[in-house]
């Protein structure tokens, strides 16, 4: 019976062989953070996620790659329910932080966006002083002492790889700093209020390449401490940064694995054609 079904499927086109070889992406040795089951989303009518099942490890970088339009900030963004924002926009299946129900109504949704921080492709320092864009987040949890603040600055502006950069002059406009300086200052913002997640939606992509080379090993650096999740367009910064990574075509999953494997020896075709750059 079995020899009959794969016959047949060999006869439909679907290259079994193919299938079989490649990563098979093992994380029992892994706590994981995030998970998604039988994950579905709609903007209106127009279905822009199909059946996503992924699972995140704590403390890893993940990248999500694909062509564009393919759902990669779709998923990020419903890691801390920026979707909610969108009035059109439906949801069907489950999404996990450990075991807290990411989209459950007894979920307050701005303790979760302190639990899950993002970062946005263009930096969006507030303008005010670097020192006040890093309180800003204590600020509202209604931490006003100095020390307490004075501390947790420079410890995010260290952890953000700033510090030496801004520490003699804490008090001067974010406006005035370069677009790299701006972007490690808004990861100095999300890490002050000690996250478990970051979300990174293309974290790099309006910046130069020195910036962006520090950006990449600040990623390196915070996995550490954080479960991080990247967007990126670029290939070769998500085979720098990431200990996996998920391929998405269409809306769909098509393969998820560690990212030297999926890189090196991709299960699926589709990834390979777009790891060779045969299209996107
Ligand atoms: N607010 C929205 N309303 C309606 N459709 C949307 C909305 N945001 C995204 N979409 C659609 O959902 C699909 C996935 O978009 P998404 O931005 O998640 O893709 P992406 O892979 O991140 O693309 P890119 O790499 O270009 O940023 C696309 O077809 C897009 O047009």
């Amino acid at each position: 019976m079995e020899a009959v079904k794969e016959q047949k499927n060999v006869s439909r086109g679907i290259d079994i062989e193919s299938m079989q070889r490649g990563p098979r992406v093992n994380l029992d040795n892994e706590t994981l953070c995030l998970q998604v089951k039988d994950f579905n989303l709609f903007y209106g009518d127009k279905q822009a996620l199909h059946n996503i099942n992924m699972q995140i490890p704590k403390n890893r970088v993940t990248a999500f790659i694909g062509p564009s339009g393919c759902g990669k900030s779709t998923l990020l963004r419903c890691f801390n329910r920026m979707n909610d924002l969108i009035d059109s926009v439906r949801m069907e299946g489950q999404l996990l932080l450990d075991k807290m129900e990411i989209n459950s109504p007894s979920v307050n949704v701005a303790d979760l966006r302190r639990q899950v921080g993002m970062v946005f492709q263009k930096p969006n320092p507030f303008p005010k002083s670097i020192y006040e864009n890093v309180a800003y987040g204590l600020r509202l949890q209604g931490v006003n002492d100095r020390s307490t603040l004075d501390k947790v600055v420079e410890k995010s502006l260290k952890g953000a790889a700033l510090w030496d950069e801004v520490k003699d002059r804490l008090h001067d406009s974010a406006m005035g700093m370069s677009g790299g300086q701006q972007q490690r200052l808004v990861i100095a913002r999300a890490i002050a209020i000690e996250p478990e997640v970051l979300l990174l939606d293309e974290p790099a992509s309006a910046l130069d390449p020195l910036s962006t080379l520090k950006i990449e090993e600040l990623i390196y650096e915070l996995k550490e401490k954080y479960t991080i999740v990247i967007v990126t367009h670029n290939m070769q910064q998500a085979a720098r940064v990431s200990d996996y990574t998920a391929f998405m075509y269409m809306g769909e999953l098509i393969e998820f694995g560690a990212t030297d494997e999926l890189f090196t020896n991709p299960s699926k075709k589709q990834t390979e054609d777009y790891i060779t750059g045969r299209y996107g």
